[in-house]
């Protein structure tokens, strides 16, 4: 489905944060990665996701490179395929709650529908409706992380790619937002998932570890 080729990324001539990583991403499978703060599996998520582009390598979607792909391709690409979880959740702030739910569909559905199946959403995560027509700078981390995750999961996306997405959330919170993962997954969705979460790293088709710039598969949690 994804097809990663000999990626390298680096921010500066000094450092190259992603070195080699090929990694092939099959559909319906569950992919964890882990690996010490700072080694770059943001970096990576970005990159696969069509945020960031490599320095060299490729990112192929059923053997298309998106980085071939112009700026609106890839945005429609994105937003066709790929849901997004962000560690910084990247809540718009002039935006209420829902309205940052609705956002990824905003242009395609009728605002009703949309405010339907958002609410929906909201509530799976524990957003009750009292926070709807609050503005995110208003809600706490583990409520903002909750909204990003309603959005995320808005365009039914096939993909749905989540960097920590439990690493501000209380255990009963992120035992939720497991099972809503497991029923991504159930429902045929791939999930790549980055966490320093040890029950969160138990799950999954395939583990690995990002480290010195390279991914190893199956290394034991540290
Ligand atoms: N846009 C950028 N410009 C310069 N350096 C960056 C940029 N983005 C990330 N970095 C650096 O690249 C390295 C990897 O960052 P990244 O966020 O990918 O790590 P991570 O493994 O996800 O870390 P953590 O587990 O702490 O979230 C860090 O040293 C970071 O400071």
């Amino acid at each position: 489905m994804i097809d990663i080729k000999y990626l390298q990324k680096s921010f500066s001539e000094s450092n190259s944060i992603i070195e080699n990583v090929s990694l092939s991403i099959e559909e319906g499978q569950w992919y964890t990665i882990v690996g010490p703060s700072g080694t770059g599996k943001s970096t990576l998520l970005k990159c696969i996701s069509g945020l960031l582009k490599p320095d060299k390598g490729e990112v192929l979607y059923e053997r298309t490179n998106i980085y071939h792909m112009n700026e609106n391709a890839r945005s429609e690409y994105r937003k066709k395929n790929i849901g997004f979880i962000f560690q910084d959740f990247k809540l718009l702030p002039h935006y209420s709650v829902i309205d940052n739910v609705m956002l990824p569909l905003i242009y395609d559905y009728p605002k009703k529908e949309l405010y339907i199946r958002a609410k929906k959403l909201l509530e799976s995560v524990g957003i009750n409706n009292s926070l709807f027509a609050r503005l995110p700078e208003s809600l706490s981390g583990g409520e903002k992380q909750r909204v990003g995750i309603a959005r995320a999961l808005m365009a039914n996306p096939k993909v749905l790619i989540c960097d920590e997405p439990t690493g501000n959330l209380d255990i009963e919170n992120r035992d939720n937002i497991l099972r809503i993962l497991i029923e991504c997954k159930n429902k045929g969705q791939t999930i790549i998932i980055v966490t320093h979460d040890e029950e969160v790293a138990k799950l999954g088709d395939k583990t690995y570890k990002l480290y010195k710039g390279n991914l190893k598969e199956n290394e034991v949690f540290v």
